[in-house]
C-alpha cells in the first residue's frame, strides 16, 4: 500500500498542498475535545489490514502542549495497526529555546521533547527550528533523519516578487542567516540590527551602520511570537527614513496582540509561509517540503 498523509482539520490546507506536492494522499485525523480538555482521536482506518505500511504525519507544534499529545496517540496508534514507518513533519517545532538551564532548577526541555519525538517518529522534518547553542537537529532529536529546511528560500521569492530592490534585514543579529540566504538568491541589499532582549515582550533594537534613508525595507526572521521584536525594529527604521516597512517570517505564531503591535509601528504588510496555518500566508513550503519527504521516504526503513 503507497504512503499515506495524516492530518488534523484545522491544517488541512498546508496538510493538502503538501500531500499534493508529493503525490501522497491525504486523509484526517478526526478530533473531539471533550469538556474536562482530554481528546478523542479517531484514525481513517477501520478495517484489518487498511492501515498503510508507511504513514506521515503532518502536525505543525503551534499550540505545542495539546499537539503533543496528539502525536503521542497517532504515532502509537499507528504501529499498533500495523504501520512499519511513521514520519512526522512538523513545519514549526517547539520546545526548542529552552535547550540549556539558564537558572538552577530549569527543564532543558529541548532535549526531552526532542527525545520523545525520536521515539515516536522514524523521521521528523522540520523547517528553521529555533536552535541556539546547537548546530544541527539530530543533536536535539536523536537519530539519522531529523531534518530541517530553511523557509529563506521561498521568502526571497516572494519578496523579489512585491519588494525588487528592497533592503532585507533582519531584526537581530541571529536572523542574518536569513537574510544572508535571501540576498545571495536575489542580489539584495542586506543587513542586521542588533538586539537586546529585557523580557516576553520588551526588546531593544540598534539598527546597522546602512544609509536606510529614502530605502524600502523588508524585515525577515524565522518567527514573530509578541511581534515587540519586528516592531521594534520598524520604529528603528522609520525614525531613519525607511520609506516602508514589511515583514516576511517563516513562522507566523503571532500571539495575542501581535499583529496589532506590528501594525502600529507602521509596517506596511506582512507575509509568512505556510509552516503555521495563518491568514498572513503568503508562499507555501509544500514543495520544500515534498523534496525532502521523498527524499526520507527512500531511506526510513
Ligand atoms: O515576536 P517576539 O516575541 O519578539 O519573538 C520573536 C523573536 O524571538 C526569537 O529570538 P529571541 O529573542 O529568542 O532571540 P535569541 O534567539 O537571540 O534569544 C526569534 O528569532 C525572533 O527574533
Amino acid at each position: 500500500m503507497s504512503p499515506e498523509l495524516l492530518h488534523f482539520s484545522d491544517e488541512a490546507a498546508p496538510a493538502r498542498r503538501l500531500a499534493e506536492a508529493a503525490g501522497l494522499i491525504a486523509r484526517v485525523v478526526e478530533r473531539h475535545r471533550f469538556p474536562d480538555e482530554e481528546l478523542k482521536l479517531r484514525m481513517p482506518f477501520t478495517a484489518a489490514n487498511d492501515t498503510p505500511e508507511t504513514l506521515v504525519v503532518f502536525r505543525s507544534l503551534d499550540r505545542p502542549n495539546e499537539k503533543l499529545v496528539e502525536l503521542l496517540l497517532v504515532a502509537r496508534d499507528a504501529r499498533s495497526r500495523g504501520a512499519r514507518r511513521v514520519v512526522l513533519v512538523a513545519p514549526y517545532l517547539a520546545y526548542m529555546r529552552q535547550d540549556i538551564a539558564f537558572q538552577p532548577g530549569e527543564i532543558v526541555s529541548q532535549t526531552i521533547v526532542g527525545g520523545f519525538l525520536a521515539e515516536l517518529f522514524d523521521a521528523v522534518i522540520t523547517v528553521d527550528p529555533h536552535l541556539h547553542r546547537i548546530e544541527r537537529l539530530d543533536q536535539a532529536i536523536p537519530g539519522e533523519h531529523a531534518i530541517a529546511l530553511s523557509g529563506a528560500p521561498r521568502l526571497a521569492e516572494l519578496i523579489a516578487a512585491k519588494r525588487p530592490g528592497a533592503l532585507l534585514l533582519g531584526p537581530d543579529e541571529e536572523a542574518l542567516q536569513w537574510v544572508r540566504q535571501a540576498a545571495a538568491a536575489t542580489g539584495l541589499d542586506y543587513g542586521a540590527c542588533r538586539k537586546v532582549r529585557h523580557g516576553d515582550r520588551d526588546v531593544s533594537i540598534a539598527l546597522p551602520a546602512l544609509d536606510v534613508e529614502g530605502r524600502q525595507v523588508v524585515l525577515m526572521d524565522d518567527v514573530a511570537s509578541s511581534g515587540h521584536t519586528l516592531a521594534g525594529a520598524a520604529r528603528r527604521l522609520l525614525e531613519a527614513g525607511a520609506v516602508s516597512v514589511d515583514v516576511a517570517v517563516t513562522h507566523a505564531l503571532f500571539a495575542d496582540d501581535a499583529l496589532a503591535v506590528i501594525a502600529a509601528s507602521g509596517v506596511g504588510e506582512v507575509w509568512s509561509t505556510d509552516c503555521i496555518a495563518h491568514a498572513s500566508n503568503a508562499i507555501t513550503m509544500a514543495p520544500v517540503l515534498a523534496r525532502a519527504l521523498q527524499d526520507v521516504l527512500k531511506c526510513v526503513d
